[in-house]
């Protein structure tokens, strides 16, 4: 099947600069996706974008020239709840990637039970209404109960103005809930406002609660932007994803978000982004939770 690029998609990052922050040994990347390729696994027909391909080996390069040990590949919403290009890449992965996947409630436990021998740790739930469209509260429920006995999460997309209707349903979910992208904060706010503030409540009432400290490049209103050889990109969003990182060190992830789906402004090169690790996470010992033994305790916790 041939697909047409959404009018305005910006491709990832080709050439990408070694960064200069060395990873610690074992650095997982968190959250990243694969797009196709379109023509094997076709994009889903309920689709809100459609990206530019971005396959297995593309990320395992990007992976390997970062010094990346592992990904945790995110379905994307551009394939709906058709895994299959995230299940081939964890199965091509030699035990390197684990996965998050989306499902609709018809799904048999036979086939959980392949995605979660696959390398499948969580299911999504997306609020983002440019993404989706809207899923019933109760069949998220039901999804939720089903995916807790084997022993899943719940990883949560949401933006920050929609945190207080949400609160309820999200604070009942019976597993770990992993937060994308700090719950999508207005950096334009003070990070001692009301909005912030109701986020780090949220991570401090429920222990259950992680988040990813990633995607600054799409939360930043003033840049600098990670180009050029900016190493101190972002710095907007650092306040946020430091008070995030002091409060709750052990319930952090990081990730590229490669190949960055839907970036409107600029696309960032991922060694750049890289260099953006030590201004949130400023010590080896920070740095180690959020990169390796958090990441190792969610999603590879037998070698722990
Ligand atoms: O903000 C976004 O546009 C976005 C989209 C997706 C997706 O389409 O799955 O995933 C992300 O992590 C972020």
């Amino acid at each position: 099947m041939e697909f047409t690029k959404t009018p305005g998609w910006l491709d990832w990052y080709a050439d990408p600069s070694k960064p200069r922050f060395q990873l610690p040994a074992g650095a997982v990347d968190a959250h990243c996706h694969v797009f196709g390729p379109g023509a094997q696994f076709p994009f889903a027909p309920e689709r809100k974008y459609t990206p530019c391909d971005a396959s297995k080996e593309q990320l395992f390069a990007l992976r390997d020239h970062l010094g990346f040990a592992r990904n945790v590949i995110v379905q994307a919403t551009c394939h709906g709840a058709d895994n299959s290009a995230l299940i081939d890449a964890l199965q091509s992965s030699g035990g390197k990637a684990r996965g998050v996947v989306t499902v609709r409630r018809g799904i048999s436990n036979d086939e959980l039970q392949r995605m979660h021998a696959a390398g499948v740790r969580g299911v999504r739930f997306n609020f983002v209404k440019r993404l989706v469209d809207f899923t019933p509260k109760d069949e998220l429920q039901e999804i939720a109960a089903r995916i807790a006995k084997l022993g899943w999460h719940v990883v949560i997309y949401f933006e920050a103005a929609d945190l207080p209707e949400l609160w309820d349903f999200f604070t009942a979910l019976p597993t770990t809930v992993v937060v994308d992208h700090m719950g999508r904060p207005d950096v334009g706010k003070p990070v001692d406002g009301p909005e912030f503030q109701l986020f780090l409540r949220f991570m401090g009432e429920n222990a259950n609660v992680w988040s990813k400290l990633s995607c600054p490049e799409r939360l930043s209103l003033t840049g600098p932007r990670a180009l050029d050889g900016e190493r101190n990109a972002y710095r907007d969003v650092v306040p946020f994803a430091r008070r995030v990182m002091d409060e709750f060190p052990d319930r952090v992830l990081w990730g590229t978000d490669w190949p960055h789906p839907n970036l409107k402004d600029h696309m960032p090169d991922d060694g750049l982004l890289v260099d953006f690790i030590p201004h949130i996470a400023p010590t080896p010992e920070l740095q180690r939770k959020l990169l390796v033994s958090n990441p190792m305790r969610l999603y590879w916790p037998e070698e722990c």
